[in-house]
């Protein structure tokens, strides 16, 4: 029997699914935000800080952050935009998988005067005893066209980055050993991120491209909500749409993102 259950992480409810052979992912309701999966073999595969606020008061350190409208500075609103800092509902859920929605009557009053669009936004995750899915739908549901832009900041944790290895990327495999901080346009095939940790294989689609990024010594030490040599046990491949595309009235975008265990 799979089954989903509301819990505490931190001071945020939460929602605990449940999927086959012990798997399990914790969500939070703000920012529709995973701050945890764990595999059917016990392994924690997502890094999430020590010192990430779990209040409400700032975005979520490590995980899945979701970004939409905006990825990073790139626009005129907020850093990676209001959806991993807005409080989504619960919606549909089941065996093994929860739906969050988030729309534009669920926004703080400061975050809909700055994107004064109607839309909905619906993240679905779905465990399997060695796989998560994600799909991520952009409905728009007023008359007007809106751009945006999206991806899912996935924090992989990693034994250590010097184990890191990535294939998928770019031309060979990619090592990641300090600071990292690269778009790359145009992921054609499937990702395998290989550490101390085993393997996974990694498969998006609708997110065309895909951010690597760890800060590295320096920049991990100016960050309050990271802590010592965190930055070693984690590195960010995000599917992402970076450049913003236009969705039309009553129009619908869906990226999917898959993650699964690999031999490896
Ligand atoms: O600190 P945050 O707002 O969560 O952003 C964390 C990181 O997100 C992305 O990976 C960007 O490419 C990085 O430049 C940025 O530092």
């Amino acid at each position: 029997m799979t089954a989903i259950s509301m819990i505490e992480y931190g001071a945020l409810p939460a929602v605990r699914i449940e999927g086959p052979g012990g798997a399990a992912a914790i969500v939070t309701l703000y920012g529709a935000h995973l701050v945890s999966w764990i595999t059917a073999d016990g392994q924690e595969r997502i890094f999430c800080s020590a010192k990430s606020s779990l209040d409400g008061s700032r975005p979520i350190r490590g995980g899945v952050p979701v970004i939409f409208p905006q990825f990073a500075a790139r626009g005129n609103g907020m850093r990676h935009g209001f959806a991993r800092v807005s409080t989504w509902r619960l919606g549909d859920s089941g065996d093994g998988f929860a739906e969050f929605r988030l729309a534009e009557a669920d926004l703080a009053p400061a975050h809909a005067a700055e994107w004064p669009y109607a839309f909905a936004l619906t993240l679905r995750v779905e465990v399997l005893a060695d796989e998560l899915r994600f799909s991520l739908e952009v409905r728009n549901s007023g008359a007007e066209a809106f751009p945006f832009a999206s991806a899912l900041h996935t924090y992989f944790m990693v034994d250590r980055l010097a184990n890191v290895g990535i294939d998928g990327v770019q031309d060979g495999e990619m090592l990641v050993s300090d600071k990292y901080d690269h778009i790359h346009f145009g992921i054609a095939n499937a990702v395998v991120l290989r550490s101390g940790m085993g393997a996974l294989r990694l498969e998006q689609q609708g997110f065309r491209d895909a951010v690597v990024w760890n800060p590295g010594a320096a920049d991990s030490a100016a960050l309050a909500d990271m802590e010592g040599d965190e930055y070693q046990h984690f590195v960010c491949i995000e599917p992402a749409l970076i450049e913003p595309v236009g969705l039309e009235a009553s129009g619908a975008w869906t990226g999917r993102h898959q993650i699964k265990v690999i031999a490896g």
